[in-house]
């Protein structure tokens, strides 16, 4: 918890303990910092550290809903009261259980906004209950989702091809996909994923938009013509908060498209 004071103005705001040293040092110089464990009495009054220290509470909250990184004893990767209901994965086979066990260290260890469980799950379920023969994802990050597909596309004897921006994410990709036994069946494309698409020939059963939320409409533009008819359209983090109006227009006024959204998630059938 970093406590910054200007003058008269206040303000608290919580970091990531692991960004704290980064978060002093690039806020020092413009506003000066009192740290509590260095300097002891933060200047703020009682009733105005409760009243920001909720702010923040709250802040927090949304941030958790957003991008679903609950920590384990919230519900571990979880993001609604449905999911309550739900019971962990089980493994049907050493492939599952192996696959299974690289999710959770990933989400544990390695986590840079993934989907939560639940979402992952969803994605395994209608990527595997459409037959898919080709996925293409928009933002790998350290490669959870990607095995969620994976878990899929072992079973339909599809591909998933994916697009990571981040060098340092796109080898931890690489690296838990091949943990998991599914380097054969997952191609990740390091790059900005709005020239590298232009590259994809073939038909793709589903598109999974998970990167620069601003980027989805450019996104859908170049790839909806390449999914075949009763393929899906699926993308993350819609929410009132983060939709772009532009993409919720795109995909919720085409007489050809049916769209739901349902816990953060939008469902497209291109219907021919
Ligand atoms: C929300 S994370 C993806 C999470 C991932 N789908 C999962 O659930 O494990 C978004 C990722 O998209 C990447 N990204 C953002 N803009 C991109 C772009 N133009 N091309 C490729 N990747 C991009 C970011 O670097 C980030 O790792």
């Amino acid at each position: 918890m970093l406590f910054i004071c200007k003058g008269k103005k206040e303000f608290l705001m919580l970091f990531d303990p692991a960004l704290s040293p980064v978060a002093h040092i690039a806020m020092k110089p413009r506003f000066g910092y009192f740290h509590p464990h260095f300097v002891g009495r933060p200047h703020m009054s009682i009733r105005s550290t409760i009243l920001l220290a909720l702010i923040a509470m709250f802040v927090g909250f949304t941030f958790d809903s957003a991008y679903g990184q609950r920590s384990p004893g919230r519900g571990f990767g979880r993001d609604s009261g449905d999911a309550e209901l739900e019971k962990s994965p089980l493994a049907a086979n050493a492939f599952e259980k192996k696959a299974l066990s690289v999710l959770e260290d990933v989400y544990q260890n390695q986590r840079f906004r993934n989907v939560p469980q639940h979402d992952g799950r969803l994605l395994r379920i209608l990527t595997q209950s459409l037959g898919a023969k080709h996925v293409v994802e928009l933002g790998s990050s350290t490669g959870y989702s990607g095995i969620w597909f994976g878990l899929a596309l072992k079973e339909t004897g599809g591909k998933l091809t994916t697009y990571e921006i981040d060098a340092e994410r796109a080898a931890t990709a690489r690296a838990n996909y091949k943990r998991a036994g599914m380097e054969d069946l997952i191609t990740l494309v390091e790059g900005d994923a709005h020239e590298e698409v232009k590259k994809l020939t073939g038909t793709i059963d589903i598109i999974f938009l998970d990167a620069d939320k601003e980027g989805y409409v450019d996104y859908l533009n170049k790839l909806l013509p390449m999914l075949r008819p009763n393929g899906l359209v699926l993308a993350h983090n819609i929410n009132p908060r983060m939709a772009d109006p532009d993409f919720m227009k795109a995909i919720t006024t085409n007489p050809d498209l049916e769209t739901v959204v349902r816990g953060g998630m939008s469902i497209t059938l291109k219907k021919k």
